[in-house]
């Protein structure tokens, strides 16, 4: 469903991804996890093209995204970092916006909404500024977002990040039902018992390449994702120099 080959991003001196390559098949919920910083959302950015690479090639359902990025960014559906989205309109205004961008008809886009709102429980909210959304409301609304045109592929940067337990089982349900009827979900998340748990695969990014990928239970081994993971980060810092911390100044 997805190939990445050779992927490259500087920031000025700042080299961001590094040579990264990844390969998603279709049906699959593939987890990205690494450090701050790593390069995660880098990357996911110039997969769903909204950041230009300085050099690499993506493809999407076997389509040059890089050379027809309309055919590419018809089959994505996409949750960015920092959930930058139209926060003046209304939850149902920002859905009839992205199913009408997405080429829906206005019956199918209004039927689709409030599919999705009753599915990730905000209804209520439907009528208010998503401006007022706590975080894990302006999530969800998000995801709906993303989902409205049916795509072959969600990609979804921190899609559980400020969502509370019980929505995070409501959304892990979503996706699970979605990647069982052939969806493919490529998601990042620092939440590594989450990924152990909902993944069938993963990537560990670190310093802008992937330092192993494939099968959880494979790139895990013996260990818990978590251990894997820190040991491929280069282990825990031991902490020092923060002895004042401990001397209260009162
Ligand atoms: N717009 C930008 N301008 C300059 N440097 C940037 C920019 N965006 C990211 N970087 C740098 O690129 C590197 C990778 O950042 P990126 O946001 O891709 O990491 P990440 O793995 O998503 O991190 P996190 O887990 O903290 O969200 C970092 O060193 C970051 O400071």
């Amino acid at each position: 469903m997805l190939a990445v080959t050779g992927l490259h991003k500087s920031y000025g001196d700042v080299v961001a991804v590094d040579g990264l390559n990844l390969s998603v098949r279709a049906g699959s919920m593939y987890g990205i996890v690494g450090p701050n910083g790593a390069g995660k959302t880098t990357t996911l950015s110039i997969i769903t093209g909204l950041l230009r690479a300085d050099a690499g090639h993506v493809y999407v359902n076997g389509v040059d995204a890089g050379k027809h990025p309309r055919d590419a960014k018809r089959a994505v559906g996409v949750l960015p970092d920092h959930l930058r989205t139209f926060d003046r309109l209304t939850g149902a205004q920002l859905l009839y916006y992205a199913g009408t961008l997405r080429g829906l008809d206005p019956a199918t886009t209004r039927q689709r909404s409030a599919d999705l709102a009753a599915a990730f429980g905000i209804e209520d909210a439907m009528g208010r500024l998503v401006a007022d959304y706590s975080a894990g409301m302006t999530k969800k609304v998000s995801l709906a977002a993303a989902m409205i045109h049916s795509p072959r592929l969600l990609v979804l940067d921190e899609p559980f990040e400020g969502v509370d337990p019980v929505s995070a089982a409501t959304v892990t349900g979503i996706l699970k039902r979605y990647v069982d009827a052939g969806g493919t979900v490529l998601l990042s998340s620092h939440g590594m018992d989450l990924v152990q748990r909902i993944c069938d695969s993963v990537a560990v990014i670190v310093g802008g390449v992937v330092l192993d990928s494939g099968p959880v239970d494979q790139v895990r081994g013996e260990k818990t994702l978590e251990e894997r993971f820190i040991e491929l980060a280069g282990g825990r810092k031991a902490v020092e120099g923060l002895e004042w911390l401990h001397s209260f100044s009162d």
